[in-house]
């Protein structure tokens, strides 16, 4: 959006580049303000209120110096918040219940200067953090103009980071840049070893906040897709031949060696899912690093050549789709958010390779069809006065042109209001640049102008009910058997518990105890008999007495007590056999525990995790119990649901016959498929 129209003066002087239109945004002919104009159109990323950006901007700063190599902060990148928070406080959103379900506002659009690499004076420069000037043009005004010194991450925080929170939020979200070649589409979206681009910081954030909300019963899947359209072909990066002919850029495709590697995707437009490109693959991913490896893989891919701007210029259109599934397990529902981050190719004059001319040409094609779908629906929402006030139009495809090209076929979806739509225009500020400058500001200026309304993507309720259930029986049947598991290898709390286990060395040991003691018992029986003996034959009297008995019964009753001593030592000496073979037995138990236990510790880390996973499983165990019998009752209520549904339409589908059900989902095809068109 222009901030001041160029007075006559400056056109005149400019008067081969064509300035950009003045703003749509007119009331009795005069122009708004560039306050009114911020308040009145608000970007769609644009945080509801003053105070949720600054709170936003001190919780990111942490996490700064975790994500790049080097965090230095732009003086741009500081002081845009406390500006941008004064004028834009008016998100427009529909509440319905207590929930944001739509988001109403504009385009969301940014200029970014590319750091020049000469010493001559550019007439371009950023005045402040949403004003880019020309000495002679004048200034524009856009939602935020990054100056050449901003680095990558400044980039992702201003316009990356508002996505992935409403990508969370459940709205697809949608970030494109544009811009003529060897500008910076590339640096700020994929980036460079040293400095991470916006895929990967995205990525990053979309994994970390993953994290963090995988609590509370909610599971994530997250695929990945990774197309780019070249002279008007889509093909799967991700799926691919992988040989590069020489010059670097493919030239034949060898696709007998992968089946369906290299094919030419068709696009059509799918009664359930909208435009979608068929036979595009999606690849599961579960950490950043994965999706990175996908996407070096569809970047080594894709195709480059040398053009007079760029040593490496991307000769297509690439589009990465980050899909977020979010299932709420308690529930059984699921929604589906996608990002996509688009790096389109250069703008570009004529070149004088041949290979080089004919991808321009198709380049130039498709991005004049997509500056011309833009400029329609710019004009659309002028002629419907713009700004939030105003609901803004349903934009009939009849009007815009979206089957000029394939790239505007598949962005028709986010321009349409499927999607948040971002975009990020570079600019090379360097003098034979100009005329390519001007176009992209003028790009720029109308898609600030684009109003939409976009809806929140709503939660679907998971397909099987009864796979649901299987799965959440077969999971309860595993965690029985772990348990039981982990009982069996725990072991004994203490020693005495080997009894708890009937086989195995332990048995011996409990054995060997019994016959210790009843041979323990016999022994003081046979010394309480020695006691009595030994007193006997100590006492006095007794001596007496034996002294006084005829000699042969006192022979008699002496030898008695011999014998007696003499079983007494047998006794003895058998007690301690036993008591030494106890104590091996006892020592051999020892290390059959120990062993026992160190198993058990292999098994859990330690005695207390062993414990502990024990226990979370039990609690697990009941919490999916619980979860059971809740999805039971639900079954219940839906089935009672359907019923009563089933006996209310039963009397209706006989009065109307089969023939009236098929009419009507013919009607309702015809209509989907006629709404598509243009
Ligand atoms: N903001 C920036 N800071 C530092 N270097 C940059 C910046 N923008 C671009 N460059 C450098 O300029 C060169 C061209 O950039 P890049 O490849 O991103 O351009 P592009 O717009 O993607 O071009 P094409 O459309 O031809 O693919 C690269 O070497 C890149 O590292």
């Amino acid at each position: 959006m222009i901030h001041k129209s160029p007075t006559r003066k400056h056109m005149s002087r400019f008067c081969n580049y064509p300035v950009p239109q003045t703003p749509v945004f007119q009331t009795g002919g005069g122009t708004f303000s560039s306050r009114r104009r911020k308040s009145s159109v608000t970007p769609l990323t644009t945080p509801l209120s003053t105070t949720s950006v600054r709170r936003r901007s001190r919780q990111s700063s942490p996490s700064r110096s975790s994500m790049i190599s080097s965090p230095t902060r732009t003086s741009s990148g500081s002081s845009s918040r406390g500006r941008s928070a004064e004028g834009l406080v008016n998100l427009d959103n529909v509440l319905e219940g207590g929930t944001t379900q739509q988001c109403r506002g504009t385009i969301s659009v940014s200029i970014r200067l590319k750091p020049s690499d000469t010493n001559t004076r550019s007439p371009w420069y950023a005045s402040d953090d949403h004003t880019i000037v020309h000495n002679d043009l004048g200034e524009f005004w856009f939602d935020k103009v990054f100056s050449p010194q901003t680095n990558n991450y400044g980039v992702y925080e201003e316009i990356g980071k508002p996505m992935i929170d409403k990508l969370f939020q459940g709205y697809n979200a949608t970030i494109f840049a544009y811009g003529m070649t060897g500008s910076g589409k590339t640096f700020t979206m994929s980036g460079t070893r040293d400095e991470a681009g916006l895929i990967l910081l995205s990525v990053e954030q979309i994994f970390s906040q993953i994290m963090k909300e995988s609590v509370n019963n909610k599971s994530y899947e997250v695929r990945v897709s990774y197309l780019e359209i070249y002279n008007e072909k889509i093909y799967d990066l991700l799926n691919y031949p992988s040989a590069k002919s020489p010059g670097g850029t493919y030239g034949s495709f060898q696709s007998k060696n992968v089946p369906g590697a290299g094919a030419e995707l068709p696009v059509r437009d799918d009664a359930r899912h909208g435009v979608r490109v068929v036979g595009l693959t999606e690849q599961q991913v579960h950490s950043s690093e994965d999706v990175l490896r996908k996407i070096e893989l569809g970047n080594s891919n894709r195709r480059t050549g040398e053009t007079d701007y760029n040593t490496r210029s991307s000769r297509s259109h690439a589009i990465v789709t980050i899909k977020v599934t979010c299932t709420e397990l308690l529930s059984g529902t699921d929604t589906t958010s996608t990002l996509s981050l688009c790096d389109l190719a250069g703008s570009e004059r004529a070149a004088g390779q041949h290979e080089r001319r004919k991808e321009g040409a198709f380049i130039n094609k498709s991005l004049l069809a997509l500056g011309t779908v833009i400029s329609k629906l710019s004009a659309v929402s002028g002629a419907s006065g713009g700004g939030a006030a105003t609901p803004p139009p349903t934009f009939g495809n009849s009007h815009v042109p979206y089957r000029d090209s394939k790239l505007t076929r598949i962005l028709q979806p986010a321009l349409s209001g499927d999607s948040i739509v971002t975009t990020i225009c570079t600019i090379d500020t360097k003098p034979d640049a100009m005329s390519e400058t001007v176009n992209t500001i003028r790009f720029a200026s109308r898609a600030k102008n684009v109003s939409m309304t976009v809806k929140r993507n709503e939660a679907e309720a998971t397909h099987d009910k009864d796979e649901l259930l299987h799965s959440l029986r077969r999971q309860l049947d595993e965690q029985q058997d772990l348990i039981c598991e982990l009982r069996r290898a725990q072991p004994p709390a203490d020693q005495s518990s080997c009894e708890a286990t009937p086989l195995g060395p332990s048995a011996t040991v409990l054995m060997l105890r019994r016959e210790n003691e009843t041979l323990k018992k016999k022994l003081q029986h046979c010394e309480r008999l020695l006691d009595k003996d030994d007193a006997a034959v100590e006492d006095e009297q007794f001596v007496e007495i034996v002294e006084m008995l005829p000699p042969a019964v006192g022979a008699l009753l002496e030898s008695k007590i011999q014998g007696l001593e003499s079983q007494l030592r047998e006794h003895r000496a058998y007690t301690a056999q036993l008591e030494q073979r106890l104590s091996e037995a006892e020592a051999e138990a020892r290390l059959v525990t120990q062993q026992a236990r160190a198993q058990a510790q292999t098994l859990s880390g330690d005695d207390g995790t062993l414990q502990r996973v024990v226990r979370e499983q039990e609690e697990e165990l009941e919490e999916l119990q619980r979860s059971l019998a809740r999805k039971n009752k639900m079954l219940d209520a839906l089935q009672s649901a359907k019923r009563l549904r089933e006996g209310a339409l039963r009397p209706l589908n006989r009065g109307l016959g089969a023939g009236a059900g098929a009419g009507l989902g013919d009607g309702r095809v015809a209509h989907k498929s006629g709404g598509v068109g243009t």
